[in-house]
């Protein structure tokens, strides 16, 4: 398999209201979040370009997040009643986004330099 992969970043809050109150976490912070979307294809599958996919072609995920999610609440933004977690986000992020992005293998997310958590389904 080939793999390609980009980063997009957004600021955003969040609060995870499920933890047990003594968890700084269950009160509202922010993040700069990174967001990195990964997407494969088979080598005889590569288009003629020699491309699993035009980087550009993703200015598309790039404007929906500036929309959708940057500088808001996260809680709000993702609606459905699910904690805001990273993990959450990341398997939210890939569902909206693998019709449109076939080749989508995985969806990684950052909070803080340290932590990353990544949806990447069984195929
Ligand atoms: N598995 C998860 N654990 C935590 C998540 C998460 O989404 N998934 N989120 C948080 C907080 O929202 C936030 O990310 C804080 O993380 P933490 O590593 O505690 O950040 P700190 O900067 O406070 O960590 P230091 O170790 O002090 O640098 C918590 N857990
Ligand atoms: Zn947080």
């Amino acid at each position: 398999m080939l793999t390609i992969s980009k980063e997009f970043h957004f600021s955003a809050s969040h609060v995870l209201d499920r933890l047990p109150g003594w968890h700084p976490c269950a009160r509202m912070h922010g993040h700069n979040y990174v967001v990195v979307l990964e997407l494969s294809a088979r080598r005889e599958d590569l288009a003629e370009t020699g491309f699993v996919r035009d980087y550009r072609e993703l200015d598309i995920f790039k404007k929906w997040m500036d929309d959708t999610l940057d500088h808001r609440h996260l809680n709000e933004a993702m609606g459905e009643g699910l904690p805001p977690s990273a993990e959450n986000l990341a398997a939210w992020i890939f569902d909206l986004w693998i019709e449109r992005f076939p080749e989508l293998t995985a969806v990684r997310v950052s909070e803080t330099p340290k932590t990353w958590a990544e949806y990447r389904p069984e195929r």
